[in-house]
């Protein structure tokens, strides 16, 4: 006798299996949490996620930037995008004027959340999933999602190229803290805040997973996962520009590079340029599900902010613990 395949859960309503899955009561900061495929995440978010899993379509030459967020990101997208589009936009130089075709490339008029979509939040709205399906090829997409919740469009074929930025735990969620605080008017309990960097969780889910994920997965297919280090791109910037370049097939040409291509790449994405715009853009449109200012994304771009902030003792235990879990990966933040 045949049998008949079980049904995959996900094909049946969202909020029949969002209900069946563990929870977390709403805190002063989140609202009620669910556990999904090993992490944690506001129920709000799941049914967009779910869509996300079950109808993307990977599409050859698709790029994925990858990381958890205040990792850099935004960095990494406006260094990507500025890569991947410097035929259509090539880099203003480092020297040129402020005539109108400098001023012509993107990032100097949105902010990079703009350029590139986070998937999650295009599932969100049809408008949005219509708009993705239109965007020609190759595309520049983006994500905060664990490895162990990206559709299998995305892990089991070799279409799509990942790149992963992660960053020192500490400053990442000192980062977090800021931004979370940015808003006075919002009074979050920062105890709230400390709980998850004592804890070394983005709510709830260890911060070590998400890395673990994409760098486990980057060993044994590093033609589709490349992992950048935030304090690696701080101190080499043209390196890691470089290695965008190659990793996406476009490596930077001789005559590219005579031309300083890299350098004025590096410059349009630096920190005080972005900054810059960020701070001058404030007031117009928010990005991200139009929630998050221009400016927000835009702090101290430090390393080692975290001594500003974590006591000695805090710091070593949050060591300890991430010596630990690294232990046996191959993993460092050096
Ligand atoms: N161009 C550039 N160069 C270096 N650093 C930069 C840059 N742009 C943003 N930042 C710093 O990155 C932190 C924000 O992280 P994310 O962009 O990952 O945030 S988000 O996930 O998009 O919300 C946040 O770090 P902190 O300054 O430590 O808070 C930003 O200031």
């Amino acid at each position: 006798m045949a049998h008949r395949p079980l049904a995959d859960p996900e094909d049946e309503d969202h909020d029949e299996l969002i209900a069946t899955l563990p929870c977390k009561p709403p805190t002063p900061l989140m609202r009620r949490m669910r556990l999904y495929r090993g992490g944690w995440f506001p129920e709000k978010w799941l049914p967009a996620i779910m869509a996300f899993r079950r109808r993307f379509e990977a599409r050859d030459g698709d790029v994925v930037v990858a990381s958890l967020p205040k990792c850099g990101t935004t960095w990494l997208k406006a260094l990507a995008f500025a890569t991947a589009a410097r035929g259509t936009y090539p880099p203003p130089p480092v020297a040129g004027g402020d005539d109108e075709g400098n001023r012509r490339h993107p990032l100097l008029r949105l902010n990079p959340h703009e350029c590139v979509p986070f998937l999650e939040s295009v599932y969100s709205t049809m408008e949005e999933e219509s708009k993705l399906d239109a965007t020609p090829s190759p595309r520049l997409l983006s994500t905060h999602l664990p490895y162990s919740v990206l559709p299998a469009s995305i892990t089991d074929s070799s279409r799509c190229k990942i790149i992963y930025v992660c960053r020192q735990p500490k400053d990442m969620l000192i980062s977090f803290w800021h931004f979370i605080n940015r808003d006075k008017s919002r009074d979050v309990s920062s105890s709230y805040v400390w709980e998850s960097v004592r804890e070394c969780t983005y709510f709830g889910s260890p911060i070590w997973d998400h890395i673990l994920g994409y760098w486990n997965v980057s060993k044994v297919k590093p033609d589709n996962v490349l992992i950048l280090k935030y304090e690696d791109m701080k101190r080499n910037p043209t390196e890691n520009v470089e290695k965008i370049a190659e990793f996406i097939g476009q490596p930077f040409s001789n005559s590219e590079k005579e031309a300083s291509i890299v350098d004025n790449i590096v410059e349009l994405c630096s920190f005080e340029k972005m900054k810059a715009l960020g701070a001058s853009m404030a007031g117009s449109q928010k990005v991200i599900s139009s929630e998050f200012p221009n400016d927000s994304f835009f702090r101290k771009g430090a390393i080692g902010d975290w001594v500003n902030h974590v006591t000695p003792e805090m710091a070593e235990s949050l060591d300890k613990l991430l010596s630990e879990k690294f232990d046996g990966s191959g993993f460092t933040f050096m």
